[in-house]
């Protein structure tokens, strides 16, 4: 692990991160979802976390987004201790949260309100962004009348207008068909290399977690759920998702990860099948 000097060109850093909840079948007792976490985050990388369902992947992203304080650990932003919200962070959930009741424009535009930039600026990124991401003219749409690869554009575009230094994404494509998921996924990595920001990826998707980014780390089954690998991703950029799974170093590097995730991936199904007995 790099030592302290090296530390300020990080964007995240998680460090010793505990989270005890109290258990949802007994309150009585508590439940260690991750201990003894550290992850740091440089600036303009991309690194992704994977591991088994119900790991405590999402409680390490509401951890980096300051939405959840740790029971123990610190975060860090920049170098500096993070109270309350990360206010340097995006967000992109697997739900998306686009308001019904606003047309596509609006609600790209409306952290921007939040943030009090005039209304005819904010419409003109709101519409520069929805055209980035390919819905130039759907800006008068609302969310219905989108497809379902149409309304994550929508929200990578609300989040990225914001033009946050660190990006958090949580299984953002996973209810998308593959061919939708893969060209978002290789428009996300176009849009990371002009601007390269610091992203934290959480995926359960091996191939994808290797496709898109510099780093990967492999997360142990729950409870007490802490990283058991790191794995840099050397695969040459630009990248197509779909081709550079063919790579012989990409297929090296999937049986390296594969051989410590299996195990976990394992224990956690196991765990799955005795929680729902
Ligand atoms: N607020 C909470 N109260 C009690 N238990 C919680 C709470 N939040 C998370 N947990 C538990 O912590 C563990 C980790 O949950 P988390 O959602 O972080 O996992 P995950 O790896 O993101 O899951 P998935 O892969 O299914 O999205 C789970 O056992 C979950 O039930």
């Amino acid at each position: 692990m790099a030592d302290t000097d090296a530390l300020s060109d990080h964007a995240l850093e998680l460090l010793d991160i505990n989270c005890t909840f109290h258990a949802k079948e007994n309150p009585g007792q508590r439940y260690t979802a991750v201990a003894d976490t550290t992850l740091r985050i440089r600036a303009g990388e991309f690194v992704s976390v994977v591991g088994p369902t119900g790991c405590g992947k999402s409680t390490l992203l509401n951890v980096a987004a300051g939405l959840l304080a740790p029971s123990s650990g610190a975060v860090k932003v920049f170098g500096q201790p993070l109270a309350g919200i990360n206010t340097r962070a995006g967000y992109m959930f697997q739900s998306d949260a686009l308001m019904p009741w606003r047309s596509a424009r609006d609600n790209v535009r409306v952290g921007l309100q939040y943030r009090g930039v005039p209304d005819g600026d904010a419409v003109a990124q709101a519409e520069a962004w929805l055209a980035r991401v390919g819905l130039a003219g759907f800006g008068d749409r609302y969310p219905h009348q989108l497809s379902g690869g149409m309304r994550k554009r929508a929200a990578l575009a609300q989040t990225l207008v914001l033009d946050p230094d660190i990006i958090l994404m949580d299984e953002p494509f996973s209810a998308l068909d593959v061919q939708t998921r893969q060209l978002m996924e290789n428009e996300v990595l176009a849009l990371w290399a002009s601007k390269k920001k610091a992203v934290l990826f959480i995926t359960h998707d091996l191939d994808e977690a290797i496709a898109m980014s510099d780093r990967v780390v492999v997360l142990s089954a729950g409870p007490a759920t802490r990283p058991i690998g790191e794995f840099v991703i050397d695969l040459p950029r630009p990248r197509d998702v779909a081709e550079v799974r063919t790579h012989p170093r990409f297929v090296e590097l999937h049986t390296q990860i594969w051989n410590v995730l299996r195990d976990e991936v394992l224990k956690g199904y196991a765990q799955q099948l005795k929680k729902a007995a």
